[in-house]
């Protein structure tokens, strides 16, 4: 292998009390909110066909023009206690926030920039008021962080000239001040999920993303990083020359979601998704495909099928209230979740292979089968490994009747009644005398 210095530090997952609680919450709830909320996707009468959170980069939209929007920034409709309440209903266990978007505008008041929600009519911080009010509804907060600045004077793509290289070193100064600021202000945010590292200027300074990650760690200990931020003394991301995972878990899973146990290689992992297409932040007019709850809720436990997490993006007005497609969602996941939820709580792969009826997520002893596909037959077919034994299988509380059709291989009956959602059934399962170890594969 090849020797690095800024390559990973740890092999495996982490094992501390803090990434356990990350791991086991399973269902997180992104949220987007800044200027491009203003704009919402549209200008002059025109429409952005981009992600609206970009509409700084698109040429109808003209630079001066997005950069005065901050004098309009006042959501009189902001209260994060209904944000945290809708959040908690959905059944979300964690929320990750923009503190600060590509665009550089902070919704905190930092003293290292004036672009911030102090400049605007709203005056107020948004970011303190939001984690308490989540933090008190028992939910983790994680603060979303652009390296990527538009705004500031310093911020370079990449380095061309020496000028170039001292205003880049200014900028990481301020970098490094923001995310103090941010870690002092809100001591109970349990992480950060950095963005827009893929610049050659931050991806060519492997050893200050590595610096800058320890330093946080031992300023905030237990802090939990994703792999977007580092990048190794070659340019490496996410995966270092030699293909270790960076960072506390798989942090690539952007809008896709992986297939099978083999593409997350035992790492842990976070899938975020959004609910149209391409839309983080508030667009008015979404084009495509809009998913569904089922179609959501699918992903949610498929991401618990393969060992990872799923976090749902929603993208508020510039008011500070939420489009009726988001709330809409937020209460039909909620519901399914207060029903199925222990199917993805606490769950992971269950190491039983994917079947064609659902997913398996496991706890323990406890196999839960998802149920989006049910045959023609009615009769679910199950195949446990050879050391263990099936004591008993539930339906929402009710005993379900296996029938044993061939070497530790059972239908289970549900018959073929129309219905409108996922649903689960739970296997109780025991680990035969002498088992080994796991009596289900542990994921390669
Ligand atoms: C979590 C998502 N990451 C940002 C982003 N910018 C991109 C530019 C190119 C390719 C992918 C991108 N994702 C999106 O704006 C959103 O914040």
């Amino acid at each position: 292998s090849i020797p690095l210095q800024h390559g990973a530090h740890r092999s495996g997952n982490r094992t501390d009390a803090d990434m356990a609680r990350w791991r086991s919450l399973r269902f997180g709830q992104f949220v987007h909110w800044g200027l491009y909320a203003i704009a919402g996707g549209e200008w002059n009468g025109k429409i952005y066909n981009g992600a609206a959170e970009w509409i700084r980069s698109w040429k109808e939209m003209p630079t001066a023009v997005y950069d005065q929007l901050y004098k309009q920034f006042n959501p009189v409709n902001y209260h994060p206690e209904q944000w945290a309440q809708q959040a908690k209903d959905m059944g979300a266990g964690y929320m990750i926030i923009t503190t600060k978007h590509h665009d550089g505008f902070c919704l905190w008041p930092s003293k290292y920039t004036r672009y911030t929600v102090a400049a605007s009519p709203y005056k107020k911080d948004i970011i303190g008021p939001m984690v308490e009010a989540y933090n008190k509804k028992g939910i983790d907060v994680y603060l979303y962080f652009s390296i990527i600045d538009w705004n500031h004077p310093d911020w370079r793509t990449s380095l061309k000239t020496p000028a170039d290289s001292a205003a880049y070193k200014r900028f990481k100064v301020f970098v490094k001040n923001q995310l103090t600021e941010l870690l002092v202000k809100y001591p109970t945010v349990k992480g950060f999920w950095f963005d827009g590292t893929w610049d050659d200027s931050w991806k060519n300074d492997g050893a200050f993303s590595d610096e800058l990650e320890q330093y946080l760690q031992k300023l905030h200990p237990g802090l939990i990083i994703g792999s977007r931020l580092r990048a190794d003394e070659r340019g490496a991301r996410h995966f270092d020359s030699n293909n270790h995972l960076m960072g506390d878990y798989e942090q690539g899973w952007e809008r896709k979601l992986p297939e099978q146990p083999a593409d997350v290689h035992g790492n842990d992992w976070e899938g975020v998704m959004t609910i149209p297409e391409n839309q983080w932040g508030y667009h008015a007019h979404w084009l495509g495909h809009i998913k569904s709850s089922n179609e959501l809720i699918e992903m949610l436990v498929k991401s618990t099928s393969l060992g990872g997490n799923f976090v749902l993006n929603f993208g508020p007005k510039a008011d500070g209230t939420f489009r009726s497609e988001e709330v809409q969602r937020m209460q039909e996941i909620g519901n399914w979740m207060k029903v199925n939820g222990s199917a993805v709580y606490g769950a992971s792969e269950a190491g039983l292979g994917k079947p064609d009826w659902g997913y398996y997520t496991r706890r323990g002893d406890s196999v839960f089968m998802v149920v989006f596909n049910v045959p023609v037959s009615g009769n679910l077919r199950v195949k446990l490994p050879a050391k263990t034994t099936l004591a008993e299988a539930s339906a929402s509380g009710q005993p379900v009747t296996p029938e044993l059709i061939g070497k530790n291989e059972y239908f289970i009956p549900v018959g073929n009644a129309p219905r409108h959602a996922p649903f689960v059934i739970l296997l109780q399962t025991s680990r035969a005398a002498g088992a080994e170890g796991g009596h289900f594969e542990k994921a390669k």
